[in-house]
Protein backbone atom coordinates (compact mmCIF):
# COMPACT_ATOMS: atom_id res chain seq x y z
CA UNK A 1 0.00 0.00 0.00
CA UNK A 2 0.80 3.64 -0.53
CA UNK A 3 0.28 5.26 3.07
CA UNK A 4 1.05 9.04 3.80
CA UNK A 5 1.69 9.26 7.91
CA UNK A 6 0.91 12.22 9.16
CA UNK A 7 3.15 12.79 12.41
CA UNK A 8 1.77 16.17 14.80
CA UNK A 9 5.00 18.24 15.99
CA UNK A 10 3.09 17.83 19.45
CA UNK A 11 3.94 13.89 19.17
CA UNK A 12 7.93 13.90 18.13
CA UNK A 13 8.93 17.40 19.90
CA UNK A 14 6.76 17.05 22.99
CA UNK A 15 10.05 16.96 25.07
CA UNK A 16 13.01 18.72 23.13
CA UNK A 17 14.77 15.09 22.94
CA UNK A 18 15.43 12.32 20.30
CA UNK A 19 13.03 9.51 21.88
CA UNK A 20 9.89 10.08 19.67
CA UNK A 21 12.23 10.12 16.71
CA UNK A 22 13.93 6.72 16.86
CA UNK A 23 10.81 5.48 18.19
CA UNK A 24 9.11 6.11 14.93
CA UNK A 25 12.09 5.54 12.39
CA UNK A 26 12.31 1.86 13.34
CA UNK A 27 8.65 1.33 12.81
CA UNK A 28 8.68 3.47 9.78
CA UNK A 29 11.53 1.67 8.21
CA UNK A 30 9.97 -1.71 9.09
CA UNK A 31 6.56 -0.73 7.53
CA UNK A 32 8.90 0.64 4.55
CA UNK A 33 9.71 -2.92 3.91
CA UNK A 34 6.09 -3.31 3.02
CA UNK A 35 4.54 -0.45 2.10
CA UNK A 36 5.44 2.94 0.08
CA UNK A 37 6.06 4.91 2.89
CA UNK A 38 5.39 9.36 3.09
CA UNK A 39 5.79 10.98 6.21
CA UNK A 40 4.39 14.77 7.06
CA UNK A 41 5.73 16.17 10.19
CA UNK A 42 4.24 18.57 12.01
CA UNK A 43 5.46 22.35 13.72
CA UNK A 44 4.38 21.68 17.63
CA UNK A 45 5.76 23.58 20.09
CA UNK A 46 8.60 25.41 18.51
CA UNK A 47 6.51 26.26 15.65
CA UNK A 48 4.12 27.80 17.81
CA UNK A 49 6.92 29.61 19.97
CA UNK A 50 8.46 31.20 16.71
CA UNK A 51 5.49 32.37 15.56
CA UNK A 52 4.81 33.73 18.35
CA UNK A 53 8.00 36.17 18.49
CA UNK A 54 7.68 37.06 14.91
CA UNK A 55 4.26 37.79 15.35
CA UNK A 56 5.36 40.55 17.97
CA UNK A 57 8.19 41.22 15.71
CA UNK A 58 4.91 42.79 13.29
CA UNK A 59 4.92 40.30 10.95
CA UNK A 60 1.60 39.25 9.84
CA UNK A 61 -0.31 35.97 9.31
CA UNK A 62 1.01 34.80 6.36
CA UNK A 63 4.99 35.94 6.92
CA UNK A 64 4.20 34.15 10.41
CA UNK A 65 2.56 31.04 8.47
CA UNK A 66 6.15 30.89 6.65
CA UNK A 67 8.30 30.61 9.86
CA UNK A 68 5.61 27.52 11.04
CA UNK A 69 6.98 25.77 7.74
CA UNK A 70 10.47 26.25 7.93
CA UNK A 71 10.22 25.07 11.47
CA UNK A 72 8.27 22.01 10.20
CA UNK A 73 11.00 21.58 7.74
CA UNK A 74 13.59 21.11 10.78
CA UNK A 75 11.69 18.89 12.33
CA UNK A 76 11.28 17.22 9.00
CA UNK A 77 15.15 16.80 9.17
CA UNK A 78 15.46 15.41 12.27
CA UNK A 79 13.21 12.54 11.14
CA UNK A 80 15.43 12.54 8.29
CA UNK A 81 18.90 12.24 10.59
CA UNK A 82 16.92 9.16 12.66
CA UNK A 83 16.16 7.63 9.55
CA UNK A 84 19.33 7.46 7.67
CA UNK A 85 19.66 5.34 4.43
CA UNK A 86 16.11 4.14 4.44
CA UNK A 87 15.25 7.66 3.69
CA UNK A 88 15.57 9.71 0.57
CA UNK A 89 17.73 12.77 2.79
CA UNK A 90 16.26 15.69 1.29
CA UNK A 91 12.81 17.65 2.30
CA UNK A 92 10.15 17.97 -0.65
CA UNK A 93 9.19 21.77 -0.23
CA UNK A 94 5.77 20.64 -3.02
CA UNK A 95 4.27 17.66 -3.93
CA UNK A 96 5.59 17.16 -7.32
CA UNK A 97 8.98 17.11 -5.43
CA UNK A 98 7.81 14.82 -3.08
CA UNK A 99 7.19 12.20 -6.19
CA UNK A 100 9.78 12.88 -7.63
CA UNK A 101 12.04 11.72 -4.57
CA UNK A 102 9.73 9.23 -4.16
CA UNK A 103 11.39 7.36 -7.07
CA UNK A 104 14.04 6.24 -5.54
CA UNK A 105 12.26 3.94 -3.14
CA UNK A 106 12.87 5.14 -0.17
CA UNK A 107 10.51 6.96 2.63
CA UNK A 108 9.92 10.11 1.89
CA UNK A 109 9.68 13.09 4.96
CA UNK A 110 8.15 16.55 4.36
CA UNK A 111 7.24 19.68 6.25
CA UNK A 112 4.79 22.15 5.30
CA UNK A 113 4.52 23.98 2.03
CA UNK A 114 2.87 27.09 1.61
CA UNK A 115 1.11 29.75 3.90
CA UNK A 116 -2.68 29.45 4.97
CA UNK A 117 -2.91 25.75 6.58
CA UNK A 118 -1.35 23.24 8.73
CA UNK A 119 0.29 20.13 7.69
CA UNK A 120 -2.77 18.28 8.42
CA UNK A 121 -3.87 19.64 4.67
CA UNK A 122 -0.31 19.19 3.22
CA UNK A 123 -0.62 15.37 4.78
CA UNK A 124 -4.38 15.27 2.40
CA UNK A 125 -2.94 17.03 -0.50
CA UNK A 126 -0.23 14.75 -0.83
CA UNK A 127 -2.16 11.40 -0.27
CA UNK A 128 -4.17 13.04 -2.98
CA UNK A 129 -1.37 13.65 -5.32
CA UNK A 130 0.78 10.21 -4.77
CA UNK A 131 -3.13 8.76 -5.05
CA UNK A 132 -2.00 7.19 -1.67
CA UNK A 133 -4.36 4.11 -0.26
CA UNK A 134 -4.48 5.10 3.52
CA UNK A 135 -4.08 8.56 5.56
CA UNK A 136 -3.16 8.33 9.17
CA UNK A 137 -2.96 11.12 11.00
CA UNK A 138 -1.59 10.60 14.44
CA UNK A 139 -2.19 13.81 16.90
CA UNK A 140 -1.50 14.04 20.53
CA UNK A 141 -5.46 12.64 21.23
CA UNK A 142 -7.52 9.79 20.71
CA UNK A 143 -8.78 10.95 17.90
CA UNK A 144 -11.72 13.34 17.06
CA UNK A 145 -14.32 14.11 20.26
CA UNK A 146 -17.61 16.18 20.22
CA UNK A 147 -15.12 18.80 21.84
CA UNK A 148 -11.97 19.89 23.00
CA UNK A 149 -11.05 16.46 25.42
CA UNK A 150 -8.22 19.14 26.85
CA UNK A 151 -11.18 21.88 27.46
CA UNK A 152 -14.11 19.40 28.69
CA UNK A 153 -13.77 16.41 30.57
CA UNK A 154 -17.04 14.68 29.27
CA UNK A 155 -15.78 15.29 25.73
CA UNK A 156 -16.59 11.63 23.84
CA UNK A 157 -14.29 10.21 21.13
CA UNK A 158 -16.21 10.18 18.17
CA UNK A 159 -14.85 6.60 16.40
CA UNK A 160 -16.38 7.35 12.90
CA UNK A 161 -17.23 10.20 10.71
CA UNK A 162 -18.10 11.37 7.57
CA UNK A 163 -15.68 14.47 6.05
CA UNK A 164 -19.37 16.46 5.01
CA UNK A 165 -19.91 16.37 9.22
CA UNK A 166 -16.11 17.06 9.88
CA UNK A 167 -16.94 20.33 7.68
CA UNK A 168 -19.87 21.72 9.54
CA UNK A 169 -18.06 20.68 13.04
CA UNK A 170 -14.96 22.96 11.90
CA UNK A 171 -16.48 25.98 10.07
CA UNK A 172 -15.60 29.12 11.77
CA UNK A 173 -13.01 27.96 14.18
CA UNK A 174 -9.85 29.56 13.99
CA UNK A 175 -7.09 29.83 10.91
CA UNK A 176 -4.09 31.66 12.45
CA UNK A 177 -1.17 30.64 12.17
CA UNK A 178 0.23 28.28 14.81
CA UNK A 179 -3.19 27.79 15.86
CA UNK A 180 -4.62 25.72 12.92
CA UNK A 181 -7.95 23.58 14.92
CA UNK A 182 -7.73 19.94 15.75
CA UNK A 183 -8.16 19.55 11.58
CA UNK A 184 -7.98 22.09 8.92
CA UNK A 185 -10.64 22.81 6.25
CA UNK A 186 -8.53 22.24 3.39
CA UNK A 187 -7.83 18.91 4.65
CA UNK A 188 -10.93 17.50 5.27
CA UNK A 189 -11.96 19.31 1.89
CA UNK A 190 -9.61 17.04 0.46
CA UNK A 191 -10.55 13.57 1.94
CA UNK A 192 -14.04 14.32 0.93
CA UNK A 193 -13.26 14.68 -2.60
CA UNK A 194 -10.67 11.99 -3.05
CA UNK A 195 -12.08 9.16 -1.11
CA UNK A 196 -9.41 9.05 1.10
CA UNK A 197 -9.36 6.31 3.57
CA UNK A 198 -8.55 8.18 6.87
CA UNK A 199 -7.61 7.35 10.24
CA UNK A 200 -7.04 10.28 12.88
CA UNK A 201 -5.17 8.31 15.92
CA UNK A 202 -3.01 8.83 19.19
CA UNK A 203 0.36 9.13 18.35
CA UNK A 204 2.07 8.86 21.81
CA UNK A 205 1.22 5.20 21.19
CA UNK A 206 3.10 3.99 18.04
CA UNK A 207 1.67 1.01 18.08
CA UNK A 208 -1.77 2.78 17.06
CA UNK A 209 -0.22 3.46 13.53
CA UNK A 210 0.09 -0.44 12.97
CA UNK A 211 -3.12 -0.79 14.48
CA UNK A 212 -4.49 2.03 11.57
CA UNK A 213 -2.60 0.50 9.11
CA UNK A 214 -4.12 -3.11 9.70
CA UNK A 215 -7.27 -1.41 9.23
CA UNK A 216 -7.78 -2.37 13.59
CA UNK A 217 -10.36 -0.25 15.31
CA UNK A 218 -8.73 2.82 16.72
CA UNK A 219 -9.58 6.49 16.96
CA UNK A 220 -11.65 8.24 14.50
CA UNK A 221 -12.11 6.86 11.31
CA UNK A 222 -13.33 9.58 8.73
CA UNK A 223 -15.16 8.85 5.83
CA UNK A 224 -15.13 10.62 2.68
CA UNK A 225 -18.19 11.74 1.94
N1 LIG B 1 -12.99 18.21 18.73
C1 LIG B 1 -11.74 17.96 19.07
N2 LIG B 1 -11.29 16.68 19.11
C2 LIG B 1 -10.00 16.40 19.43
N3 LIG B 1 -9.07 17.35 19.74
C3 LIG B 1 -9.47 18.64 19.71
C4 LIG B 1 -10.80 19.01 19.37
N4 LIG B 1 -10.89 20.36 19.39
C5 LIG B 1 -9.67 20.83 19.74
N5 LIG B 1 -8.80 19.81 19.96
C6 LIG B 1 -7.40 19.98 20.35
O1 LIG B 1 -6.59 19.70 19.23
C7 LIG B 1 -5.30 19.32 19.72
C8 LIG B 1 -4.55 18.55 18.67
O2 LIG B 1 -4.25 19.40 17.59
P1 LIG B 1 -2.81 20.05 17.40
O3 LIG B 1 -2.35 20.71 18.66
O4 LIG B 1 -2.87 20.87 16.15
O5 LIG B 1 -1.93 18.76 17.26
P2 LIG B 1 -0.92 18.27 16.19
O6 LIG B 1 0.42 18.71 16.70
O7 LIG B 1 -1.13 16.81 16.26
O8 LIG B 1 -1.28 18.88 14.86
C9 LIG B 1 -5.61 18.48 20.94
O9 LIG B 1 -4.57 18.61 21.89
C10 LIG B 1 -6.92 19.06 21.46
O10 LIG B 1 -6.72 19.83 22.63
O1 LIG C 1 1.90 23.91 4.72
C1 LIG C 1 1.94 24.52 5.79
C2 LIG C 1 2.29 23.89 7.01
C3 LIG C 1 2.40 24.66 8.16
N1 LIG C 1 2.16 26.01 8.13
C4 LIG C 1 2.36 26.84 9.34
O2 LIG C 1 3.16 26.14 10.28
C5 LIG C 1 2.45 25.98 11.53
C6 LIG C 1 2.82 24.66 12.17
O3 LIG C 1 2.31 23.57 11.38
P1 LIG C 1 1.39 22.45 12.04
O4 LIG C 1 0.85 21.62 10.99
O5 LIG C 1 2.12 21.82 13.16
O6 LIG C 1 0.21 23.35 12.60
P2 LIG C 1 -0.75 23.30 13.89
O7 LIG C 1 -1.71 22.17 13.65
O8 LIG C 1 0.15 23.06 15.09
O9 LIG C 1 -1.38 24.69 13.88
C7 LIG C 1 0.97 26.15 11.17
O10 LIG C 1 0.20 26.57 12.26
C8 LIG C 1 1.05 27.20 10.07
O11 LIG C 1 1.20 28.48 10.63
C9 LIG C 1 1.75 26.62 6.93
O12 LIG C 1 1.49 27.80 6.89
N2 LIG C 1 1.68 25.84 5.79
Amino acid sequence: MKIVVAIGGSILLKEYDCKKFHEYSEILKSLASEHEIFVVVGGGKPAREYIGVVRELGAGEAQCDDIGIEVTRINAKLLLSALGDAAYQKVPHNFQEALEYSATGKIIVMGGTEPAHSTDAVSAILAEYIHADKLINLTSVDGMYDRDPNKYEDAKLIKEITASEMIEFISGKDTKAGTYEFFDMTAIQMIKRSSLETVIANGYDSENLIKAINGEEVGTKVISK
